[in-house]
């Protein structure tokens, strides 16, 4: 990156430097007071919560993910089942495990790791998913619940997204949020979370025209582009308040890689706040994928509708 470049660029009115929002410290938080709710629910029904992790293929990425994802179930007390498939699995051979998970009472979260490998149909694999157990908020069901805010699973980036808002932000009612990025997966659904608060909220993508310019009226910045550096410090409006969903693994001068987000974080000294990446979404991620499987198992035990969320925190 070209940090001399960066620096050239700023020229906004000196406020206070802005806030790093912890997602590690708030994750752990957050799985800490999982941890007691599972605890209770074990005590009080029997009924452990398990999560059930399907990984097809081999990619080094998706298997640092799924490990994390197994540890936290562990450290919140949870059981997990992993599956772990060969790249050469065929779409039949998928649908009868979910077929399986989906029949096992033992099993209140089902997460399919994407990306799937090419022979496979992503869509259908996530429509087989039984609703109640899709603890990613993929299946169609949930995210007709989302959009109509009747309850059901929300997908986890989006609701770590908003669990990290929530740390600065007390009133969302008419904030401008801008959303970088149009994907089911963060750019739609955490959209339709920031209209259900009553911010006036623009979905921006590839095909925009004068992204920076949109993206100066905002108090909310939602940068979900997958594009490393893309949002640079004149293009946020001072005391904006930036959350950082990009994962980028960029080369490292000494020949290694690293992560980095889609936000240049070093010249976001005039934001109010703005989070890391590492620790940042990323850890919220995995501490609010528990947080749906706590909520997919209570609602089995209970025999229940889809819960309506409890407020967050
Ligand atoms: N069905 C499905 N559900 C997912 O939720 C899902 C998925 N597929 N496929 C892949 C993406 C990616 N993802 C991440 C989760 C945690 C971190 C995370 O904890 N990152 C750390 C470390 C980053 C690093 O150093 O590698 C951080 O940002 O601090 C990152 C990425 C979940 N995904």
């Amino acid at each position: 990156m070209g940090s001399s470049e960066a620096e050239a660029r700023i020229d906004l009115p000196d406020v206070r430097p802005s806030i790093l929002i912890d997602g590690t410290a708030l994750a752990a938080g957050l799985v800490t007071r999982i941890a007691a709710d599972v605890a209770t629910m074990v005590r009080t029904t029997g009924v452990t919560p398990g999560l059930a992790v399907v990984l097809v293929g081999r990619d080094p990425a998706s298997d640092i993910y799924v490990r994390r994802k197994i540890a936290q179930t562990g450290k919140a007390g949870m059981r997990s089942f992993e599956h772990r498939l060969s790249e050469e699995t065929s779409e039949a051979e998928l649908l009868a495990l979910i077929g399986q998970l989906n029949a096992d009472d033992a099993v209140h979260g089902i997460l399919v790791q994407l990306p799937l490998p090419a022979q496979i149909d992503a869509g259908a694999v996530l429509d087989a998913i039984a609703p109640a157990k899709d603890v990613d908020g993929f299946h169609p069901v949930n995210v007709g619940r989302l959009s109509t805010g009747t309850g059901g699973l929300v997908p986890c980036t989006p609701l770590g997204c908003m669990m990290l808002l929530d740390t600065v932000i007390e009133e969302y009612r008419g904030l401008k949020a801008v959303v970088i990025g149009k994907s089911n997966i963060v750019g739609k659904p955490v959209a339709l979370l920031l209209l259900e608060r009553e911010c006036t909220v623009t979905v921006t993508h590839i095909a925009t025209r004068n992204l920076p310019d949109i993206v100066r009226g905002a108090d909310i910045v939602v940068a979900a582009a997958g594009s490393p550096a893309l949002v640079r410090g004149d293009w946020i409006k001072p005391g904006a308040v930036v959350i950082d969903v990009g994962i980028n693994r960029v080369p490292r001068e000494d020949g290694g890689t690293r992560i980095v987000g889609d936000v240049v974080t070093a010249e976001l000294g005039h934001a109010r706040a703005v989070t890391p990446v590492p620790g940042g979404v990323g850890p919220m991620t995995i501490a609010c994928l528990l947080a749906n499987t706590l909520q997919a198992a209570g609602d089995l035990v209970s025999g229940s509708r889809p819960s309506h969320r409890r407020q967050a925190g």
